[in-house]
């Protein structure tokens, strides 16, 4: 067999055309949503993730805030442009760029954006909502694993699912929407010191790799049928090409495709819906200000 391959690139497109049109619909009501980015240092991904995120916006009509500081910037420099945008009304969602300097204490930052305007759904306060199946904001890049699922055509109810990863972005929160009540998933969360990884992965209808080591998930640990989605982005030395590095997912993509029943590519997969979700995410924190 060789699996579906499904697109993320054609997902978010379709995703950000229904909200192109939602936008229209919004301005009409006197609604503009709008999103503020800060980019704190110089990360290169960091830069290429930003852009797209830009581009998004422009493309979709969400008005876009930027603001870049160096990498020296202090904490209280830094919690002060946040105050700022928590206090301005017209801006509905605040993204604080991961990774920051070490010298900042990531936790407090991500504290500090008020909760309804928390797109990326860092917030404690969020976070917690989900694990009660209370959802506000869902996070972005689980969210966009799950639609590329659901949108692919395969369901999760009853399925046995394999995360493999358990950081406060990706795996954990996904653990927390499968096993709720409108997804029925059985989940099995996986790390370094999980025993018989491999068996558990050849026992699993859907796996999604979230571990941030390139190819991992080799064909050999997948069964035949399964849906495999490569939520990786590695940036990996490649000789002889232009930049000299090229992107590989958590997965082997060439042994995976040829067992499995579906699997998304990485670049075109996980990446661009996790801006597609973003998205979403600020249209409904500016929605909710209609409300209030
Ligand atoms: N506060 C915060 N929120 C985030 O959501 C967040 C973050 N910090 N820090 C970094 C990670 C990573 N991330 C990506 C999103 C899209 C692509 C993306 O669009 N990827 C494309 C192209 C990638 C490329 O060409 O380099 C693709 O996979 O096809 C990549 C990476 C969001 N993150």
């Amino acid at each position: 067999m060789s699996a579906k391959v499904i697109s993320g690139n054609e997902v978010s497109q379709q995703l950000k055309d229904e909200m192109k049109e939602e936008v229209v619909q919004l301005k009409a009501q006197g609604l503009e949503p709008s999103l503020a980015v800060i980019l704190v240092g110089d990360d290169p991904a960091s830069k290429v993730y930003v852009l797209n995120k830009k581009k998004a916006c422009e493309y979709i009509g969400i008005r876009s805030l930027e603001t870049k500081l160096p990498a020296d910037t202090t904490t209280e420099q830094l919690l002060e442009v946040i105050d700022g945008y928590n206090k301005d009304k017209s801006v509905h969602g605040i993204l604080c760029q991961l990774p920051l300097p070490k010298h900042i204490p990531e936790t407090k930052i991500l504290r500090s954006i008020l909760p309804e305007k928390d797109v990326d759904c860092f917030h404690p306060f969020n976070v917690g909502l989900i694990s009660i199946g209370e959802v506000r904001f869902l996070p972005c890049t689980p969210a966009g694993v799950i639609e590329l699922i659901k949108r692919g055509g395969f369901q999760t109810a009853g399925q046995d699912v394999i995360i493999l990863g358990r950081s406060n972005i990706v795996g954990r929160p996904l653990s927390n929407m499968l096993d709720q009540r409108d997804m029925n998933a059985t989940v099995t969360m996986c790390h370094t010191k999980t025993k018989n990884l491999k068996q558990r992965c050849l026992e699993a209808d859907i796996i999604i790799a979230a571990i941030g080591v390139p190819e991992f998930l080799k064909g050999d640990m997948v069964k035949e049928g399964a849906v495999v989605i490569d939520v990786g982005i590695n940036r990996v030395d490649a000789p002889g090409t232009e930049k000299g590095w090229k992107l590989v997912g958590d997965v082997e993509y060439d042994a995976v495709k040829e067992k499995a029943a579906a699997i998304t590519p990485v670049p075109g997969g996980v990446g661009p819906m996790t801006i597609a979700m973003l998205m979403k995410n600020t249209l409904t924190a500016a929605k909710e200000t209609m409300k209030a």
